[in-house]
């Protein structure tokens, strides 16, 4: 798949948490099972080493579905195994660093929460956004200020208004109820781990999802 075809899997983004009920490969499992094509390997508070066999699982698991996978904060460990892509937070490799290290073909995205970080990974050469938190999420520590349905409507119109265009996705304690608003603020996917993690049969609730986000229903 070329750059551009996978960017396109992004509109709905399942990110990994650790959970005690499933691993993280069951988690990503499920969610491709469900029909989502987009998959970041989230893992925090673990060593690459441990995270490496995991990444390779995941990435075979992926491709089987030929679903666009993504890892969360180690650019060496993308470049390493050949990942789609790796997200970059504030505390992460700048974005610029990154892109000479992958190179343009890979997918790199960034964590903006002000119009100001969106303007910086635009300069730096991003291929899309996650912006956020909406809302208070416990999947995150140190939170940055919750941006609810003005913080997307305000940050849009203002990259609409400075003629930019970069997928922006939202995350942060996003549930189904509140896709068709998040939507209409006119952001372009959405992220998504605790609400798939804690339903009750997290394959069917993805289903559900991409059932509302394609058909409205
Ligand atoms: C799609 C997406 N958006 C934002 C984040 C958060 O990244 P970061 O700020 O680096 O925080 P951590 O996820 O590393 O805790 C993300 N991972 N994905
Ligand atoms: C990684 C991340 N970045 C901002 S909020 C968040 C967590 C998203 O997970 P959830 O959908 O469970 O709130
Ligand atoms: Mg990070």
């Amino acid at each position: 798949m070329m750059k551009d075809e996978k960017l396109k899997n992004g509109k709905l983004q399942f990110i990994t948490h650790y959970t005690e009920r499933y691993s993280y490969l069951d988690a990503a499992h499920m969610a491709l099972e469900g029909g989502c094509r987009w998959v970041q390997l989230r893992m925090k508070d673990t060593s690459m080493e441990d995270i490496e066999p995991v990444a390779l699982e995941m990435q075979s698991l992926c491709r089987q579905y030929g679903a666009t996978f993504i890892i969360d904060d180690h650019v060496e460990l993308a470049g390493k195994l050949h990942a789609d892509g790796v997200h970059l937070g504030k505390k992460d490799m700048p974005i610029a660093d990154a892109r000479r290290i992958l190179g343009k073909e890979y997918i790199i995205g960034g964590t903006a929460n002000t119009l100001e970080d969106v303007l910086q990974h635009y300069e730096a050469g991003a291929d899309y956004i996650g912006c956020g938190p909406f809302r208070y999420t416990t999947t995150k520590k140190n939170l940055s200020p919750i941006l609810g349905l003005e913080g997307y409507t305000a940050i849009i119109r203002r990259m609409q208004e400075a003629d930019i265009h970069l997928p922006v996705v939202a995350i942060g304690g996003i549930t189904i109820a509140d896709i068709p608003a998040v939507m209409q603020a006119g952001v372009s996917g959405i992220a998504l781990s605790g609400t798939v993690l804690h339903a009750d049969n997290p394959t069917k609730e993805m289903r559900r999802i991409i059932s509302l986000m394609e058909n409205g229903e």
